[in-house]
């Protein structure tokens, strides 16, 4: 449920005991003190910062936090995918032993999903589990990788391949600070943001198409879509907290969308994780007409969307070589979703009617893959 103001929406995520809220809207970077301090009386805090995000930012957190009186100490880490690795992990987690943060203290995220994924993480394990809070600086993560307590690193061997569920204890996702983003790094959370309404909300979909405008330029509609697409993935998250059925659904167009991003080996100038998700979505999209499962129309209407909105829908598109048809094989495999070695992907059968399709043919995909790798 969102409980709306002018200037603040919360979403609530109902997992029982691991409850939580996401407040979105302006200024809260500067109430972060205030809140966190309500939710976390006496905690010390960790705050692991994205270097930039840190540059930009880091001043108005700290300054929020000592006018509440939390203690604090920051480790900066570098931007980027390749952040997400063990070395940086390990470096997190003998960090927050060294600052002898105890149980109750906690883990603060502060930036994108890389610095969400890692210290969420680091959270999870650390003296068996510490309370986390995220502070989302990305479209994508707050529209996404900051709810729902999927944390972890990538391995050589694929995307995401090492982490534990861990839900924070509050996300704060304060609209302003998407101000200082970039323009390719905003169109990539985008991506994120129409998956909800392809995936079951047809009329969300209907109503980007109509707001993308002023969703980018930042009007009123901004915040309203951020604080859906919360709602919609606390919806899903609530009813299957493991992926064990359909939270599944939330990884429209991951499976291609994460072997892209493997191949490409984690290189922001080739591809970020958005643009592989729209790729992913575009390939689901398609491969569901080729299956005779979705009208034609309806693929080429979800891909006209994420074009105009500046992303990329083709293999083709990503610079560079490397997009083979056994090297994006090799890492499908790796999926987490693959059962007894079979394959699962998300299909539709139009706008908003996406399904978890199990078994599904790895033959079938090698040959749709050669086609658009051809086409
Ligand atoms: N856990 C989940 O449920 C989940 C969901 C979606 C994505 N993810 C993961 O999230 C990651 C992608 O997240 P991302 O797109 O935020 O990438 P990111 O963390 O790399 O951030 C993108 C870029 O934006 C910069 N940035 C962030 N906030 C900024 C700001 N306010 N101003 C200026 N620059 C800013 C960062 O420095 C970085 O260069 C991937 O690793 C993906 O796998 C996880
Ligand atoms: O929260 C989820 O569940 C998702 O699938 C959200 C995705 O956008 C996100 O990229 C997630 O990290 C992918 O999960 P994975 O289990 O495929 O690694
Ligand atoms: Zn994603």
């Amino acid at each position: 449920m969102t409980d709306e103001t002018p200037s603040r929406r919360t979403v609530r995520v109902e997992l029982g005991p691991r409850s939580y809220d996401i407040l979105i809207g302006s200024g809260l970077l500067a109430e972060a003190g205030r809140e966190i301090a309500a939710l976390l009386p006496k905690a010390r805090l960790l705050i692991v910062a994205d270097e930039r995000v840190d540059d930009l930012h880091g001043a108005a957190l700290r300054a929020s936090l000592d006018r509440a009186g939390i203690g604090h100490a920051t480790m900066r880490l570098p931007s980027g995918e390749p952040t997400k690795s063990f070395p940086h992990f390990e470096a997190v987690v003998d960090r927050i032993l060294e600052e002898r943060l105890e149980r109750g203290d906690a883990v603060l995220a502060f930036g994108g999903g890389v610095i969400g994924d890692l210290a969420g993480f680091a959270a999870g394990v650390a003296r068996r589990g510490m309370r986390f809070v995220q502070v989302p600086t990305s479209l994508l993560a707050q529209v996404d990788s900051s709810v729902g307590g999927k944390t972890g690193i990538n391995s050589p061997r694929g995307k995401n391949l090492v982490g534990v569920f861990h839900q924070p204890a509050l996300v704060l996702a304060d609209t302003d600070v998407l101000e200082t983003l970039s323009a390719r790094e905003f169109a990539a959370g985008y991506a994120e943001v129409v998956k909800y309404g392809l995936i079951d909300r047809p009329d969300f979909f209907h109503w980007l198409e109509a707001k993308r405008g002023a969703i980018f330029a930042g009007g009123p509609e901004r915040a309203e879509a951020i604080a859906a697409s919360c709602q919609a993935k606390a919806e899903v998250v609530a009813g299957d907290e493991r992926e064990d059925g359909n939270r599944a659904l939330l990884n429209l167009g991951h499976t291609f969308g994460h072997a892209l991003e493997s191949v490409a080996r984690y290189d922001a100038e080739r591809l970020v994780h958005g643009e592989a998700v729209s790729i992913g979505m575009a390939l689901a999209h398609r491969y569901s007409v080729r299956q005779g499962l979705c009208p034609g129309q309806d693929a080429e209407r979800a891909v006209a969307h994420l074009r105009a909105a500046g992303l990329p829908t083709r293999i083709q598109e990503i610079p560079g070589s490397g997009f083979t048809l056994d090297a994006l094989m090799s890492k499908i495999a790796q999926d987490k979703k693959v059962v007894r070695g079979a394959l699962t992907f998300i299909l539709t059968r139009g706008i908003g009617q996406s399904f978890v399709a199990n078994n599904v043919d790895p033959a079938e995909i090698t040959r749709f893959l050669e086609a658009e790798l051809a086409a």
